[in-house]
């Protein structure tokens, strides 16, 4: 399959979650560490929020010459001008594309804004900047409406069109079928935003990928607007082993990224968090550590050494006998049948009672209790 352009948000979108602000030095950082994991294309802001957010966009310019950055527009020349000078690659001009979002913001007939899209496309590319359109809400704008916009971008020289699932209501066969449609129709690049509000972002992304999209926005830990956008790990990881399309991430980066922006936002990382959640690699059930006692492939897909990460296997409410047997192991103990039988609901007890898997310590304390030299002496009198 073609190459894929991963155009992260996390610094415009992902930083429009409630309550989430970076500060300047933060947005450096950031833009610097998606950088170095191998996101070279960036959303970095919107300069209509005024001269602090232009400062910091300009900052990270300076930080990162060779990066792809791209500035959010509304359709409003002062915006193009200002995304220009602050020294962006591209602009994407956004454009309500759904009926409904046109008559309750720009209160304007489509003809007229193609109109102005037209000039305002002709001002960025003389600017020197490349143009994406933002077709905001194009999920839910009809067919015909998207083409007619994309017939007008394509005529005024637009490179890029972004379809946007600004709701999050659509599901990977309807995205699917609607980029199919786009991509019979409109020969340049296509973008896909997905919203993650029926959970279906990176499943939609990738799906677009496979309809002929060639680009993705994506956010870190799926930063964004309400349930937010469709999160870089699992789109960069889902393209790579569904798609076997390989953007240059580095995946060993992942992880430190991932806390990096956990830090700067205030949003602890889910222990399930895909990939990068703290309990991901962790295996308790009985049956599955059975199986991955003898071939860690029987229950894992995803190596964790791509992510610099380490499977772990943990005793708890669900263990089994193999799993109490190998557990011990791992620590030095040899255990024999009997103490495996004494050492199983105990475990249990303890996962129950405190919510949680013992700790190592927390297991040889059980073990000294139930089978150490005095236990055995007072079980066998
Ligand atoms: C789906 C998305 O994520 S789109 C991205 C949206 N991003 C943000 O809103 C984050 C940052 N936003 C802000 O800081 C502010 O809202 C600003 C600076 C953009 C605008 O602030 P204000 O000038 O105070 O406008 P305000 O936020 O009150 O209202 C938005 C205005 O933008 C207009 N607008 C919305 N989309 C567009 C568009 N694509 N093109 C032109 N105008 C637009 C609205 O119609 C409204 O105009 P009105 O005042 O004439 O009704
Ligand atoms: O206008 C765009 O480019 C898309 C904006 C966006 O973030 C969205 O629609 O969710």
């Amino acid at each position: 399959m073609a190459s894929v352009v991963i155009n992260d948000t996390t610094l415009r979108d992902g930083e429009q979650s409630p309550g989430v602000a970076f500060r300047a030095s933060e947005k450096v950082a950031l833009a610097q560490a998606l950088y170095e994991t191998g996101i070279t294309a960036l959303e970095v802001g919107t300069p209509a929020m005024g001269d602090e957010e232009r400062t910091r966009m300009q900052l990270v310019r300076r930080h990162l010459p060779a990066a792809t950055l791209m500035a959010w527009c509304r359709m409003n020349r002062d915006e193009i001008q200002q995304s220009a000078d602050l020294g962006m690659d591209w602009v994407d001009i956004s454009l309500p594309a759904s009926d409904k979002l046109r008559q309750y913001k720009l209160r304007e007939p489509l003809p007229r804004l193609l109109e102005r899209l037209t000039t305002l496309i002709e001002q960025a590319k003389t600017l020197g900047l490349q143009v994406c359109i933002g077709c905001e809400d194009a999920s839910r704008a009809s067919d015909l409406t998207l083409l007619t916009i994309a017939d007008t971008a394509q005529q005024a020289g637009a490179q890029r069109l972004r379809f946007a699932d600004t709701l999050g209501i659509l599901d990977p066969f309807t995205t699917a079928t609607r980029i199919g449609t786009l991509r019979q129709r409109w020969a340049g690049e296509i973008e896909m935003h997905a919203h993650n509000d029926l959970g279906l972002a990176t499943a939609n992304t990738l799906a677009a990928v496979r309809a002929g999209a060639t680009s993705v926005n994506t956010t870190v830990l799926g930063l964004g607007e309400r349930a937010g956008n469709a999160a870089l790990e699992t789109v960069a990881l889902g393209l790579h082993r569904c798609l076997d399309i390989d953007c240059g991430v580095h995946f060993a980066r992942l992880p430190a990224l991932c806390q990096q922006v956990a830090d700067a936002a205030l949003r602890p990382i889910d222990a399930q968090q895909p990939l990068v959640g703290a309990q991901v690699f962790t295996h308790e059930s009985g049956v599955h550590v059975a199986a991955l006692l003898r071939d860690r492939d029987s229950y894992q897909a995803i190596d964790p050494a791509l992510m610099g990460r380490e499977y772990r296997l943990v005793l708890g409410k669900h263990s089994g006998r193999k799993a109490v047997d190998g557990v011990f192991a791992r620590m030095g103990y040899r255990l024999d049948a009997l103490q495996i039988e004494l050492l199983l609901p105990a475990i249990r007890r303890f996962a129950e009672s405190w919510k949680r898997t013992p700790k190592d310590y927390e297991l040889v304390a059980i073990y000294d209790e139930l089978c150490g030299s005095a236990a055995q002496q007072a079980a066998g009198s």
